[in-house]
């Protein structure tokens, strides 16, 4: 390791102890951005990474809520305000027992560089709690999502901070964080994106993480000749962002064979067709049940308890559930069985050493942060179709995004080609992520 990033990399763990995913994600920036800082020396000397990796503002609460036996909960909430040089911050908010300040920092980190690549005017940051809604009923969400907004309405806003979904966070919690903001501060406001289609939602959001993924896959397979018809994929999740990165492929001809949840992966040799992911969807969003059900209606298929897909046979794998999901002897186990390309769908699902295999095996591999940034693009669509208090039609919205999705490639290719000609897009989403943002703090002078 260059003695530049080892110094930086000590100073950024000395100053945040116990934070293991967010040194991994700054680890995975600074590797790029301190050699093209070197190279590109009007980026010295404004302490731009130092700035980058400490938050703007980090606010960290209590949420007391009563269950349904009338017992008193106590949970811990959290809004990290990560950057605000290109815009208010803006980033999802997870609800998961796992979720602790260094998974949030991390997500919020990586959004800074996430929402800079989508071309529009948006900060990054990132919130949540340890709030687990899973074997909760709807009132307990709600009652949960009342007391959260009771603080987090104060340090939000529509140009200051706009949170939106994320793992554990769906529609039905943005309803009813909308509708508690709505009603302590007695106005009609854009503050979250995400809402449903009939009070202010944008059309095509829920689809637009899945969707953006493929499209960003769809461009990488461009640039080798090739296309998705016939591709066999390996999906891990069965939320959000899996259901619609699903729908997506196998309209543009390719074979799902893989979904999972936490508990383990369903393998149908046949392919989820667009009947059996209907299955899916009503099992997971309405029924809220688990994926080993789908062996319920399609008997043919294989469950595995406790295993991740990455051991099956496939040309393209998109992790879509969560960080560090994909270990090295994993990617190892993808190259070995002919995967030609990786597509994330979650946020860092890939560890570092995984993405080494890939690289050193030449598979076209693209970070979350370039390959899942249609989800908060298409939140900052619906943010300026707030603004107009206007709506598109989902043709219009999908346009945009397929737009932005192929702007964020270019924008890959450009920084991330080498001499070969093989695309790094890790290096080039970093690098082009960075510019926009750094250029802003540069003109904003010590802030
Ligand atoms: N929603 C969005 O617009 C965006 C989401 N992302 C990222 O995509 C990923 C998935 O988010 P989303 O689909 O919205 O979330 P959902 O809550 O809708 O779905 C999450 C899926 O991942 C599984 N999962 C969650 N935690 C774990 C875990 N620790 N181990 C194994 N499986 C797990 C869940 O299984 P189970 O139900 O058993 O927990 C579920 O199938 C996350 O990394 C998120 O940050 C990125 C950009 C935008
Ligand atoms: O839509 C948004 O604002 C946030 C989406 C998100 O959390 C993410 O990109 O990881």
């Amino acid at each position: 390791m260059n003695k530049e990033l080892k110094s930086f990399l000590d100073t950024v763990s000395d100053r945040n102890p116990n934070q293991p995913e967010f040194l991994q994600a700054v680890h995975e920036v600074a590797e790029a951005i301190i050699p093209f800082m070197e190279q590109n020396p009007k980026y010295k000397n404004h302490k731009l990474l130092e700035r980058m990796v400490e938050p703007e503002r980090v606010v960290m609460f209590r949420v007391t809520w009563v269950d349904d036996h009338g017992d008193m909960q106590v949970n811990r909430g959290y809004r990290v305000q990560m950057n605000s040089a290109i815009g208010p911050y803006k980033g999802g908010l997870r609800f998961h027992p796992s979720v602790n300040l260094s998974i949030l920092k991390f997500l919020a980190f990586e959004q800074v560089f996430k929402n800079s690549l989508t071309t529009l005017p948006l900060g990054g940051g990132k919130g949540g709690s340890d709030f687990d809604p899973k074997g909760k009923s709807d009132n307990e969400v709600m009652r949960f999502c009342q007391s959260f907004m009771t603080e987090l309405y104060r340090h939000i806003g529509n140009d200051k901070d706009v949170p939106a979904g994320d793992i554990g966070v769906g529609g039905r919690e943005i309803g009813y964080l909308f509708g508690q903001y709505k009603r302590i501060q007695n106005e009609f406001t854009g503050i979250l994106t995400g809402k449903g289609y009939s009070y202010g939602g944008s059309l095509i959001r829920p689809e637009a993480t899945g969707y953006g993924n493929v499209y960003f896959t769809k461009s990488m397979l461009e640039t080798q000749g090739d296309t998705l018809k016939s591709k066999t994929i390996l999906i891990s999740g069965s939320g959000n962002v899996a259901q619609y990165a699903a729908e997506k492929a196998i309209e543009l001809g390719a074979v799902i064979l893989t979904m999972s949840d936490s508990s383990g992966y369903i393998y149908d040799k046949d392919g989820i067709d667009g009947e059996k992911l209907s299955f899916i969807m009503e099992l997971k969003n309405v029924k809220r049940g688990r994926i080993k059900e789908y062996l319920d209606e399609y008997p043919e298929a294989t469950y595995h308890e406790g295993k991740t897909p990455w051991n099956e046979k496939g040309d393209i794998a998109m992790p879509c559930a969560t960080q560090n999901e994909l270990l090295k002897e994993d990617a190892q186990a993808l190259v070995n069985n002919g995967c030609i390309l990786v597509g994330e769908g979650a946020n860092m699902p890939c560890t570092p050493e995984a993405i080494e295999v890939f690289h050193k095996n030449k598979v076209l591999f693209s970070p979350g942060k370039a390959s899942n940034a249609g989800g908060v693009a298409t939140s900052g669509l619906e943010m300026s179709q707030n603004s107009m208090r206007y709506g598109w039609t989902s043709a219009e919205v999908d346009e945009k995004l397929k737009q932005i999705m192929n702007d964020i490639h270019e924008a890959c290719v450009t920084y991330g080609r080498d001499e070969s000609g093989y695309v790094d897009y890790v290096k080039g989403a970093n690098i082009a992520g960075f510019v926009k943002v750094a250029d802003a703090m540069i003109a904003q002078g010590a802030v």
